[in-house]
């Protein structure tokens, strides 16, 4: 069964119905990009350099536990890079001691710049932009609280590279690691989960907070040595996580080497701006069909409807006819806008705002999927996938009932039918038709969700290939989609 794909199945039942979009798929492969599209691409990419001074994008996001310091990092860092003002530092300092929270102030920096871009919002995550010697970042400060894990899920979905932040103080990295008898625990595990299995594979962990226990060296490996384990059975390579210590509050390691000599007498390595620059950053992949989930729908400036979100294959520009699934609405883009300036073109990898015409409210929501009419994303009510089950005290029986995480998508469904038990290394099936999953086991499941949703084989369409299911607030499995079954 697994890899079988059912891809022009038809079923006109209800409400799928409604949803299903009534063309015949062609297949990905025979996709050749539009000739003036592909023009301006190719003159988009010799211009590229010149204009951005030879720096690459990056999108990045910043994960960890609740209070691990990730806003108060950001917000230092962007004032040391000069993209906040002293005067709005004094500010926040004022504010955040006068309501009795002086130790946010840094905090406060992002938390009220997200609030200013806020435009009738449906990601909760910070967006904002800083560069760095190597990159023009889009950075990404995702919630920490673990009722906030879908908006990291959205963020995260979108990002090249992770910054894990880990409060190292005593008792402070305990709490977020904790394996919460066995119901996922902190959210450094499953944050740090998520981002592997939404395909992030660069990560950097800094280690804050060290500042409370002298900025002992034995705990930043201890931290360490807790972690890597952890990190390496999640699947990164360990040559692609990188390793460091700062403080958030007093700049430490931030952009240059500490200069608290307590920390700088055995600190060797990169500083968080380093570390970034370390980052490579992800290939555009323009000879892919459009494709550009949705993260975000929102008043244009200039009227119409937009759609924010970045644009995972292809490329749009003004005038160019895209399809909007599920549905199979047909709209036209209006005008494009990139870092809140107008822009001719937007390509894979980039982040942009998308101004629609033609194309009726309903249609727009954050999960949907603009693409290219003639190679329209599929849209599935049923779908297999390879799933590795996490830490969970209740084995996984059929008819589970889970939210089901797809890119920006987040749909009710039900775990409806256990397939076969894999071995991990090989991916025989040890197991056919189990009647329960347990912590640490890969298997095939069919899972069915409440309303199609768009979502591509991982063979097909790696970023719209990866899914995880939550219950409970907890992620209980995270895997990639290998069978399209009831999709159009
Ligand atoms: N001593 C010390 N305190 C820190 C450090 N980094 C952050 N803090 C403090 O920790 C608290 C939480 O910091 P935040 O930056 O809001 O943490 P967060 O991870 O963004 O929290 P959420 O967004 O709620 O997940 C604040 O009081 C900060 O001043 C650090 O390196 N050392």
């Amino acid at each position: 069964m697994q890899g079988q794909v059912l891809r022009h199945k038809r079923k006109w039942r209800g409400e799928w119905q409604r949803f299903s979009c009534r063309r015949r798929r062609r297949p990905l492969s025979e996709y050749r990009p539009d000739s003036d599209l592909a023009r301006a691409c190719d003159e988009a990419s010799a211009r590229e350099g010149v204009e951005a001074n030879g720096k690459s994008r990056l999108h990045l996001v910043v994960l960890g536990h609740v209070d691990a310091g990730k806003s108060t990092l950001m917000g230092r860092l962007l004032h040391e890079l000069g993209h906040i003002s002293q005067k709005t530092v004094h500010k926040a300092q004022r504010d955040a001691t006068a309501a009795g929270k002086g130790s946010f102030a840094w905090a406060w920096l992002l938390d009220e710049r997200a609030e200013e871009r806020s435009r009738g919002v449906t990601v909760d995550v910070a967006s904002t932009f800083f560069e760095t010697p190597k990159h023009l970042v889009r950075l990404l400060d995702a919630p920490g609280h673990r009722d906030f894990v879908p908006n990291m899920i959205a963020g995260a979905a979108q990002a090249d590279a992770a910054l894990l932040l880990v409060d190292g103080s005593v008792g402070g990295f305990e709490a977020g690691f904790d394996a919460g008898g066995g119901m996922g625990g902190g959210q450094t595990r499953e944050h740090a989960q998520l981002a592997r299995s939404l395909g992030i594979e660069q990560l950097a962990v800094v280690i804050s907070k060290l500042d409370t226990c002298a900025f002992s060296q034995e705990r930043f490996e201890q931290v360490k040595g807790a972690l890597l384990p952890f990190l390496r059975t999640s699947g990164f390579r360990e040559s692609q996580v990188q390793w460091l210590p700062a403080v958030g509050p007093s700049g430490q390691n931030l952009t240059d080497h500490p200069t608290e000599p307590a920390l700088s007498s055995w600190w060797r390595g990169p500083s968080v701006v380093a570390a970034i620059d370390a980052f490579r950053p992800a290939a555009r992949a323009l000879e892919r069909s459009l494709r550009m989930p949705i993260a975000d729908v929102f008043k244009g400036l200039r009227g119409g409807l937009a759609v924010g979100g970045k644009l995972e294959g292809g490329a749009l520009k003004v005038g160019t006819r895209v399809l909007v699934q599920p549905g199979g609405h047909q709209a036209m883009v209006r005008s494009v806008e990139m870092d809140g300036q107008a822009a001719a073109l937007a390509r894979a990898g980039d982040t942009a705002d998308v101004v629609l015409a033609g194309v009726d409210a309903t249609a727009l929501a954050v999960g949907a999927v603009v693409c290219h009419p003639d190679w329209p994303v599929p849209v599935a009510g049923r779908l297999e996938a390879r799933i590795v089950v996490l830490d969970l005290p209740l084995p996984i029986l059929k008819g589970r009932q889970v939210s089901v995480h797809v890119h920006t998508a987040q749909e009710s469904g039900q775990i409806s039918r256990l397939v076969s038990v894999l071995n991990p290394k090989t991916g025989e099936v040890t197991k056919a038709r189990p009647r329960a999953l347990t912590k640490g086991q890969t298997a095939v499941v069919e899972i069915s969700v409440a309303r199609p949703m768009c979502v591509e084989l991982y063979t097909d369409y790696r970023a719209l290939g990866r899914i995880a299911l939550r219950d409970g607030g907890h992620t209980i499995a995270v895997g990639i989609i290998v069978s399209l079954l009831d999709s159009d």
